[in-house]
């Protein structure tokens, strides 16, 4: 331990020199600037820069180092140095302090040379020692180097003699947990003892599981399993799917994976970002911390509901109204929709003009309609040809009309098209009767009015009875609903960007927003910061400036300069890869919207095909992807439950043989002698009971967290009641809250130490996907179960404890 004690030390002090170098940096760059436009540019690019590099400094902290290969020198010569099984393409670096392309090469080196050593330490980030020999002292868990620490076995050594783990607390080594993978133990190489703490990686990995919840995903780099470890390194091009049951760490694995990727193709990906979907809000902010942890900040976190820049739905729909607009067939209303605002007037349209009455007339108009149609251009950029072409059939007329007074000399001449053209087009009685003709469109405008008005949905839904237009419609104004962004974008892609006028005003109100608020920000940092406090890094006296003139400051001095923020910002922005979690929600309309993002459809779609629920979600992974990527996509599955107890799962098992008969349930990888509960109540007792439970819970248990979990309808009541047994019981979950009532929908994707479940029956049958959320809600507990209810149980379950 001793050993490893002052190998662990010497990390440290490296990481601590490498911040006070980027420190240095930073404020070097603070005042780089040489006061010109370009100058105040380039200081705050370096500035991000440099923050970005502190912050991935700062995140190594914890368990800098988790791991030690000795491997055996004879066959690391027949492995190669990258030695791993499923190393994934590319070649990786150890990057450190994100060197430039210069250094780059000698980082490959160094790690190269040193991975052809015998004895390795694995962690967070790859460290040199900080000499001009840059002797490799910290290897990235990222580099081919590094594989072998999650997949060798004693079947398949390649070529490690011993696997150490080191159990770290701060900056202390607390244990070591040796596997000897091949030859004799006591013929080992010296360097450390061998503390034999039992089963080395199992016993890392139970420690992990059985810790109390805190509401944030944490990492799993010092755990991460063989199966899993193939998934992560797995080839970045074409499509994977990644089918696995509750728990067995798809969520993880996914987040992992984009680090992998970033770090192994940082060329590449850096500047095109990876887009991680996940299902609503709180599940981003429940896995938020992974990627910074793992000093990620290329990913963009975004949930269908906000993919659409400038939209941020969260409302779900009606599931008759979520169903209908997920069909794929909507693609085909919301065109219908556009082409409803291009129709044409069947009567002549008369215009007071200067030199006369103009005739718009239909024949004049329907070629016009045909020359825009034949431009293919969408909507918006068609405009102009539509435009251009009424405009030369009215120059025409008014060239041809006789009575129109032309100078003696011009009579002679051809008559000036272009001239008189260019009057009309600053007329502004005609421009308004062609601005009415040919609108400029915003999506918002065309999903609204096609969802407001009975006749516009008529003409474009043609195929839908009366009933389900009736469930589509709502009054104009409605907040947007996450089934409609993918409508919303569908709209925007046939209609094109607005005109240069019409995008430049739009771009300078959402800029002078973003910048407010900016400013708002900026300003109550620096009130805090004249209160006494940490320094905000703003160099300027603000005693006079309100938001408004440190917007207009901003305005020319962009700070948004990441990649993730310009991305997010962006509809058109293309991604270097997306990982789509909980992929089965999605319906026909989202994947559409998803595949614009990533046109070399290099994704990871990780789901489970059992846990849908969403009424638009996929039933079978061959049957989503079909329209997108035909066969051409690849399954990995993961086979092992990490969350839920034996116990537990035995239950959920019975409920996943009702949903898919043919997929097997996970299995739990602990059992933990805790059996499931029911309670038989009053109807009006419900809430209370669940309350009794969570108050119980609280009693017996100082840290983790309890859900309760309802079925829509009970909601409201269930709350009352409960916040009424454990005030400050909560309606989202996250570390707020040790206590949180939730419906199914909002515990997707999370997990909790203890669950107490309403009225199974109830929740089954509110909705068509209702066997999918007793699942979804019977999954979620890492440690204890219960149900309450008055509805008898669901046969699958009957065998749960009794408690009265
Ligand atoms: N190798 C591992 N080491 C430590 N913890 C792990 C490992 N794999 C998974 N876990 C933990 O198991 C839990 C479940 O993982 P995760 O949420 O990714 O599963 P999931 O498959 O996405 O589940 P669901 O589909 O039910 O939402 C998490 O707490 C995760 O950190």
């Amino acid at each position: 331990m001793r050993t490893e004690q002052v190998a662990l030390d010497a990390m440290y002090t490296r990481l601590e020199q490498m911040r006070r170098e980027a420190l240095q940096r930073r404020e070097d760059a603070r005042f780089s600037s040489d006061g010109t436009p370009a100058g105040r540019f380039n200081r705050d690019a370096l500035q991000h820069r440099y923050s970005q590099e502190l912050a991935a400094l700062n995140a190594a902290e914890d368990k800098l180092c988790f791991g030690r290969l000795d491997r055996d020198p004879a066959a690391l010569a027949a492995f190669g140095p990258g030695a791993g099984g499923s190393a994934g393409s590319g070649s990786a670096s150890a990057p450190e302090s994100a060197p430039s392309p210069a250094d780059e090469a000698d980082a490959q080196r160094v790690i190269d040379e040193h991975s052809a050593e015998a004895t390795i330490h694995i962690g967070r980030m790859g460290l040199t020692d900080g000499t001009a020999a840059r002797r490799q002292i910290l290897i990235d868990w990222r580099a081919p180097a590094s594989a072998p620490f999650y997949t060798a076995t004693a079947l398949e050594p390649q070529g490690v003699i011993r696997r150490r783990h080191l159990q770290t607390r701060r900056r202390q080594v607390t244990g070591v947990a040796d596997e000897y993978l091949q030859g004799d133990p006591d013929a080992q190489p010296a360097g450390g003892g061998h503390d034999d703490l039992g089963a080395a990686g199992n016993s890392a990995l139970l420690e992990a599981l059985n810790a109390p919840r805190t509401g944030r995903m944490q990492d799993i780099i010092a755990t991460i399993q063989s199966e899993q470890d193939k998934i992560i390194r797995a080839d970045r091009s074409g499509v994977l799917v990644v089918q696995g049951g509750p728990g067995t760490g798809k969520t993880v694995v996914a987040l992992h994976r984009a680090a992998y990727l970033l770090y192994t193709h940082r060329e590449r990906l850096g500047g095109h970002g990876v887009l991680v979907l996940g299902p609503n809000r709180t599940f981003l902010e429940y896995i938020g911390q992974v990627l910074p942890s793992l000093g990620e900040s290329s990913v963009v976190l975004a949930t269908i509901g906000s993919l659409y820049p400038g939209v941020e739905a969260t409302d779900p729909d009606t599931p008759r109204a979520a169903e209908l607009k997920g069909r794929a067939m909507m693609a085909g209303v919301v065109e219908n929709a556009v082409l409803a605002l291009q129709a044409m007037p069947r009567r002549t349209k008369l215009i007071e003009y200067d030199r006369g009455t103009l005739r718009l007339e239909p024949s004049l108009l329907a070629k016009a309609q045909r020359r825009a149609w034949g431009s293919r251009l969408p909507h918006n950029r068609a405009r102009a040809v539509f435009v251009k072409a009424v405009l030369d059939g009215l120059a025409q007329q008014v060239a041809g009309r006789p009575g129109v007074k032309q100078a003696p000399e011009a009579e002679q001449q051809p008559p000036d098209l272009d001239g008189i053209r260019t009057d009309l087009a600053q007329d502004p009685d005609v421009m308004g009767a062609l601005a009415a003709l040919w609108p400029a469109l915003t999506p918002q405008r065309v999903i609204g009015e096609l969802f407001s008005d009975p006749r516009r949905l008529a003409f474009a839904a043609p195929t839908l009875s009366a009933a389900q237009r009736d469930a589509l419609l709502r009054p104009a104004g409605s907040p947007w609903t996450v089934p409609d962004v993918p409508l919303l974008d569908e709209a925007a892609e046939l209609l094109g960007e607005l005109g240069a006028a019409d995008r430049a005003a739009a771009q300078r109100r959402a800029r002078r927003r973003e910048d407010l608020q900016f400013a708002q920000e900026s300003l109550d940092a620096l009130d805090s910061a004249a209160a006494g406090q940490e320094d905000s890094g703003i160099g300027f006296t603000v005693g006079m400036l309100s938001a408004e003139d440190l917007a207009e400051l901003h305005e020319d001095n962009p700070f948004d300069l990441s990649t993730a923020d310009r991305a997010a910002a962006d509809r058109e922005w293309t991604y270097g890869h997306v990982i789509v979690d909980e992929a089965q929600e999605l319906s026909a309309m989202a994947w559409r919207m998803v595949m614009r993002r990533v046109p070399a459809k290099s994704m990871t779609l990780v789901g489970d095909i059992a846990q849908t629920s969403d009424p638009a979600g996929a039933t079978a992974w061959g049957k989503a992807l079909r329209g997108f990527v035909g066969d051409r996509w690849r399954l990995a599955e993961l086979t092992v439950n990490y969350r839920t107890p034996g116990e537990i799962m035995d239950v959920a098992a019975r409920v996943l043989a009702k949903i898919v008969p043919e997929l097997s349930p996970p299995e739990s990888v602990r059992r933990t002698g805790s059996r499931p509960w029911a309670q038989r109540v009053d109807a009006a007792e419900l809430g209370a009971a669940a309350g009794r439970a969570a108050a119980a819970e609280l009693a017996e248990h100082d840290e983790g967290q309890l859900a309760v979990l309802v079925p829509d309808e009970l909601g409201a009541d269930v709350l009352a009641a409960v916040q009424a047994a454990v005030p400050g019981a909560g309606t989202d979950a996250g570390p707020h809250h040790r206590v949180s009532v939730l419906t199914v929908r909002q515990a997707k994707g999370l997990e909790f130490d203890a669950v107490v479940l309403v009225e199974p029956a109830t929740m089954v049958q509110q909705s068509k996907r209702g066997w999918g959320d007793l699942y979804v809600a019977l999954t979620r507990a890492t440690q204890r179960l219960g149900i309450v209810h008055h509805r008898a149980l669901p046969l699958q379950l009957d065998d749960l404890l009794d408690r009265r």
